[in-house]
């Protein structure tokens, strides 16, 4: 099943403070890569938190094929996977340990979930440290970790937050070949990136300056 998530003029805070977010509005359709790019601190991450469920809008919505997105269970339940900036891995179980326990997790049988982490790492060119712990691993292999992990969860949405910011060139490239793959198996995929080169070969930009989208690229991102 393929999904499209729509993000219509949102507003988010932390807590009482000033908006860091306003009035953005994008959409992520099956089959294409939206890149979200912009300065640090533009509002890259808190954008894609709010599209996972995990932030909640002051104003406006993000809605998965029309179904409004209140908590992250909900997100989770609409297959909206998040591969966050900072990996968010379990740092004393094994890389394999990490994906099968999220697959696990998400309702995958233990035979089905072995075998997705096994491809998935195997994508990833990460067959050699299956049986690593996280700890021992370097930045670069923990984030390929985390993409491999995001990616065995077979996501109709997928939220892929700065993953290419600790890899060489080569691996720049399979992980952003490995989104477009996603892209052409069905799903909506966001790119959150710094790099201008990787934001070009996405499908459309939403580009963000203090929290506002200030060029956006590709088709209209509400559909009005
Ligand atoms: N937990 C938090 N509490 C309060 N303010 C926050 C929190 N997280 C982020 N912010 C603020 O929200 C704004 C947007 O941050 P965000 O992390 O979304 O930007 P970003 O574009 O992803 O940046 P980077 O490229 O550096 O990752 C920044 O001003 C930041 O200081």
């Amino acid at each position: 099943m393929s999904r499209t998530i729509v993000v219509d003029e949102v507003t988010v805070a932390y807590g009482s403070g000033e908006p860091v977010l306003t009035g953005v509005s994008a959409r992520a359709t099956p089959g294409q890569v939206l890149a979200v790019t912009g300065p640090s601190g533009a509002g890259k991450t808190t954008l894609l938190w709010t599209m996972a469920g995990l932030l909640r809008p002051s104003a406006g919505s993000v809605t998965v094929d029309g179904e409004q997105i209140r908590d992250r269970d909900f997100a989770v339940a609409q297959q909206v996977v998040l591969v966050p900036q900072d990996n968010g891995l379990a740092a004393i179980l094994t890389a394999a340990e990490n994906v099968q326990v999220a697959l696990i997790a998400g309702g995958v049988t233990p035979p089905e979930a072995r075998r997705r982490t096994a491809e998935s790492l195997e994508r990833l060119g990460l067959s050699g440290q299956t049986d690593q712990l996280v700890e021992e691993l370097s930045g670069g292999q923990q984030q390929r970790t985390a993409i491999a992990r995001g990616l065995a969860l077979h996501g109709d949405v997928l939220l892929a937050d700065e993953v290419t910011s600790e890899l060489d060139a080569s691996n720049r490239q399979k992980v952003i070949d490995l989104l477009r793959e996603e892209a052409f198996r069905g799903a909506a995929v966001v790119f959150a990136t710094h790099d201008p080169e990787a934001a070009a070969a996405c499908d459309a930009e939403l580009h963000l300056v203090d929290g506002r989208a200030e060029v956006v690229r590709g088709p209209s991102p509400v559909g009005h």
